[in-house]
């Protein structure tokens, strides 16, 4: 298990990540054809649930910084999602302004998930909040899980394409992003926001095909 130290802006210091996550799920039934027909797999009660099993998830380790404080803490973690939106060989990136998290950086569109959403249906939903676009092909990379102060986030990471080629993105919410480009994946911008960076830095390639499973919850 290899183990290196993540230092990211906007990320509590003293940080760590562990790049060679085993996954978290196991093999599926397809592994074992002749038990699989014999085992009458229940219908999902609720609408399928994904999670992300790629090597690339990322631990930021402060756990011990937040449950430390007795003062301010959040009531649960906040999970969220953040989208690489891939056009020809580049990514979708803006610089967001002085916010809480990731301030001054650039990053992905992204935000949180609301009741009853899955990963793809809020990825398109905050795609389009942000970008006014419409995307296609919605897949899920990786998860991430970062402390921040008194924050516990759980971001998922998803890709997508765009649904119509000539669409180009507007800066919806000019108060949080001072805008959209296309950036190509030898050319990154800077100052990224840090997990994010560490993430492409150490060789995550998001236009790649990974092996995500996707779990069914009962
Ligand atoms: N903007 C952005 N946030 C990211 C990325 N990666 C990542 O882990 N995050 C985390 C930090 C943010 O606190 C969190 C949610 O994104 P956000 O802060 O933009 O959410 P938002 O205000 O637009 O959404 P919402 O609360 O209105 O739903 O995701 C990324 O690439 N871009």
């Amino acid at each position: 298990m290899t183990t290196v130290g993540l230092r990211a802006p906007g990320i509590s210091p003293a940080t760590k990540c562990n790049t060679n996550r085993r996954p978290q799920y196991h093999a599926s039934l397809s592994v074992f054809p002749l038990l699989s027909m014999k085992i009458e797999k229940p219908k999902p009660a609720v609408q399928t649930c994904s999670v992300s099993t790629s090597k690339w998830r990322v631990e930021v380790v402060g756990a011990p910084e937040i449950k430390n404080r007795n003062q301010e803490l959040q009531p649960a973690p906040e999970v969220g999602v953040a989208v690489f939106i891939l056009k020809d060989n580049k990514i979708l990136f803006g610089r967001r302004r002085s916010l809480y998290v990731a301030a001054n950086t650039y990053g992905l569109p992204a935000g949180h998930l609301e009741l009853g959403e899955t990963y793809e249906e809020c990825a398109a939903r905050e795609v389009k909040e942000e970008t006014g676009l419409d995307i296609k092909n919605i897949e899920l990379l990786t998860t991430n899980i970062l402390y921040h102060n008194a924050t516990h986030l759980h971001i998922t990471y998803l890709r997508a394409h765009l649904s119509y080629p000539n669409q180009t993105p507007q800066n919806i919410e000019p108060d949080k992003c001072e805008g959209w480009e296309w950036y190509n994946l030898n050319n990154l911008p800077e100052p990224m926001f840090g997990p994010l960076r560490e993430m492409l830095r150490g060789g995550f390639n998001p236009f790649a095909s990974y092996h995500c499973e996707k779990p069914v919850l009962y």
